[in-house]
């Protein structure tokens, strides 16, 4: 099972090597204005499922959400610790 610091290790290094077909890849080259619109859509996905959907929805909707989030991260140039510092 991968964890929030497993998965922002792969899409660095994704972010560097720009591997072919990688979705991560292509959101980055989209922009932050379009990497935030992802976190819209995808923060509303999270409510609706806690509201309507199973948790197993829920759980999947926030993965969903995770990624993007790191996405964003990746985008400014923000790492874990810059992040982590703020809990
Ligand atoms: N964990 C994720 C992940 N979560 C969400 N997503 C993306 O976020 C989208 C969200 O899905 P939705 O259900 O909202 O579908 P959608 O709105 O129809 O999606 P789009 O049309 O916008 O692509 C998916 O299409 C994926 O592109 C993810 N994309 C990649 N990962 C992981 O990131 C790593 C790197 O992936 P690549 O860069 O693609 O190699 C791999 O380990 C992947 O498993």
């Amino acid at each position: 099972m991968k964890s929030f610091d497993d998965l922002f290790a792969e899409l660095s290094e994704k972010s560097l090597s720009r591997p072919e077909g990688s979705g991560t890849v292509r959101e980055l080259d989209a922009g932050v204005h379009a990497i935030g619109k992802k976190i819209v859509e995808e923060a509303a996905e999270v409510w609706m499922a806690a509201e309507y959907q199973s948790d197993e929805e829920t759980a999947e909707e926030i993965s969903q959400l995770l990624y993007h989030l790191q996405v964003m991260m990746l985008a400014k140039g923000l790492t874990t610790a810059d992040v982590y510092r703020h809990l």
